[in-house]
């Protein structure tokens, strides 16, 4: 409930006074509802249903007595004129109302759509790396319906409840013994009806749990496709996708029934009180029959609002751990931001460095309790506009340590400086950012054009720019022999592309940024020697001009690099140029260089 009240004063914050606008429009629409209702009663008895003494009923013969002061007598099209005004004037407003809140609704849930989705591409790195990507997509899809949902639940309960309550002011008004033996009776199915509430919180539990468990598990399973189409292991994932969707739907059928069961004792009970409460005012109270008719008309309108409000608690509770979830990935977020709200805001300055990047004496884990380090005691120094390699066997801690050097990761002691600065600055590490062009292991491409792709990094791009920045990558060849060039669509994250011409599109996209550092980790593992020698000659011109660093498991390809560092087990345990240290005959670098040699053979 904690969290429904925030997200409730979130959207009083940002609505404010149309949230009061609202609530007074549905005041009004009760207001004239009640008087809709009124009339029906004189007019029934105008076109002679029954005779009746209207002095009897208060609010009616004011009423009546107000119409006939305008010097209008009271017939049947006047009353039905005047009924038709007042019924017309409330449907109207109860379409501004209902346009008003849905306006209200949706602006609220874009504007926490795009918090949450703000607050979490602004979170740090290591918050994603504990996290697991479909909690996102399970959040910003499911949970965030479910909290719209249940913010829109809770306006119709606050509205309901105003409603009710002036109807029940009416009808206290017209028979003040009646309206209190239909509230308790009200009060008493309520208190009753409380399992039912506990109940429906517990599967809205249970939903989020299976809907975290469907998002996850369907993520995985398409990104692994191709797993497990080869090994057969469709099969198993189907038994596993109808096991779930079996708990799915019945956790659904779950919740309708409850809702459904409280409905239906709500109904036989309301039918059963009418039966005792005409019996209770005709045979032992004597009440006028007029005034019964008012007050089992009001009781009409009364009861299925107990029943509505009552189905929407029962769904409202349901939305509440979509609420917890979503607050508590706020919270976390909140938490883990990277930068202070403004920082993304400003416009980065310059980049300028003319010594290099350094470690000094840098530890880091990825798991604080752990311990196993991923990088221990490094002390490196990246020097500017050179071209640097980092090797060493697979886990030894090379992308960890590239991460670290473009602050996506922050030492857990010693410091990272650049020209002496420390990367804690925020703006210092805003502006190293803006000016990296990386090319990871596994490069990431939308399924839109090449064209698109290349100008998320500089929309205002030319052709020439476009094709130059791929002839830098040996990918200019290619791209001319596709159907549409540039304006082939490549697939989702460029599936319909080879790996090597995958990574190269995305070097291309690095050297368009026209970075002062370019970071390439095992960006050219999937090319063969050719493009592989084309890439190196590209790679060579930028020295001088551009900071370039380089992990890479074929040491074929760091030949030109002026500073190799050799990293085992976190730790850098041999560093200097790539010809000096092929000469350290017992050097780790030497071995590396010599096993690889032996498995060329
Ligand atoms: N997200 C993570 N969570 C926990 N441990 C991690 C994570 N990423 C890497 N590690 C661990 O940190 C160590 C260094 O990993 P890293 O990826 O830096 O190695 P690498 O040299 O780049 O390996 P490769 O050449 O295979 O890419 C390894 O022991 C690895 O298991």
């Amino acid at each position: 409930m904690k969290e429904l009240f925030y997200y409730v004063r979130k959207m009083h914050h940002f609505a404010g006074f149309k949230l009061y606008l609202n609530m007074s429009m549905v005041l009004l629409i009760s207001l004239l509802d009640g008087f809709g209702i009124y009339l029906i009663v004189p007019l029934l008895s105008i076109i002679g249903v029954f005779p009746m003494d209207t002095s009897s009923i208060p609010l009616l013969s004011a009423m009546i007595n107000i119409i006939e002061s305008w010097s209008l007598d009271l017939n049947l099209p006047i009353i039905l004129a005047l009924y038709i005004v007042i019924v017309g004037g409330q449907a109207w407003l109860q379409r501004s109302q209902a346009l008003l809140n849905s306006r209200i609704l949706q602006s609220f849930i874009r504007t926490l759509r795009m918090e949450t989705y703000r607050g979490l591409l602004q979170a740090k790195w290591e918050f994603y790396l504990r996290k697991r990507k479909s909690e996102f997509n399970h959040v910003m899809s499911n949970e965030l319906g479910r909290v719209n949902l249940g913010t829109s639940l809770f306006l119709q309960a606050v509205s309901s409840f105003l409603f009710t309550l002036l109807q029940i002011a009416i009808a206290l008004w017209l028979a003040p013994v009646l309206t209190i033996a239909v509230l308790i009776s009200g009060g008493l199915l309520a208190l009753f009806s409380r399992k039912f509430i506990k109940k429906s919180k517990r599967i809205g539990e249970q939903t989020t749990e299976l809907s975290k468990y469907y998002f996850s598990g369907i993520s995985e399973h398409f990104n692994g496709i191709k797993d497990i189409k080869s090994n057969r292991l469709e099969q198993s994932h189907i038994h596993w996708f109808n096991k779930l969707t079996e708990h799915m739907e019945r956790n659904f059928i779950q919740f309708g029934r409850v809702n459904s069961l409280s409905q239906f004792i709500y109904r036989v009970s309301s039918v059963v009180l009418i039966a005792g409460f005409v019996y209770l005012a005709l045979e032992m109270m004597h009440t006028p029959a007029q005034q019964l008719v008012v007050v089992v008309l009001i009781f009409s309108r009364l009861w299925p609002r107990f029943i509505g409000m009552q189905s929407n608690m029962e769904q409202l509770v349901s939305c509440l751990p979509a609420f917890h979830t979503m607050r508590q990935l706020q919270k976390e977020y909140e938490a883990d931001q990277e930068l202070s709200k403004t920082a993304f805001e400003d416009e980065p300055e310059d980049f300028r460095f003319v010594d290099g990047i350094e470690c000094l004496d840098v530890d880091y884990r990825y798991d604080p309790h752990a311990s196993q380090y991923a990088l221990r005691n490094v002390n490196v120094h990246i020097p500017a506009n050179r071209m640097t390699a980092i090797v060493g066997k697979s886990g030894s801690g090379k992308s960890t340590l590239i991460d670290m050097l473009m602050g996506l990761i922050q030492p857990e002691s010693g410091q990272v400086l650049i020209d002496g600065v420390s990367l804690r600055d925020e703006r210092k590490l805003l502006s190293l950012r803006s000016a990296i062009g990386y090319v990871p292991q596994d490069p990431f491409l939308f399924n839109e054009s090449i064209r698109y792709n290349l100008k998320l990094v500089d929309p205002e791009a030319s052709d020439e720019q476009l094709w130059s920045a791929l002839k830098f990558a040996a990918s200019d060849e290619f791209v001319r022999q596709l159907p549409q060039g540039l304006d082939t669509v490549i697939g989702d994250r460029g599936i319909r592309l080879s790996g090597g011409e995958r990574q190269r599109i995305v070097l291309a996209r690095a050297i368009l940024k026209r970075p002062a550092i370019l970071v390439l980790d095992e960006a050219t593992s999937a090319l063969d020697s050719e493009n592989e020698r084309l890439i190196q000659q590209a790679l060579e011109e930028l020295k001088g001009s551009v900071t370039i660093i380089v992990i890479a498991h074929r040491l074929s390809t760091i030949r030109n690099a002026d500073h190799v560092i050799v990293m085992d087990r976190g730790r850098v345990i041999q560093q200097g140029g790539y010809t000096q240290l092929s000469q350290e005959n017992k050097g780790a670098f030497k071995l590396l260089l010599n096993y690889q040699a032996g498995s060329q053979m």
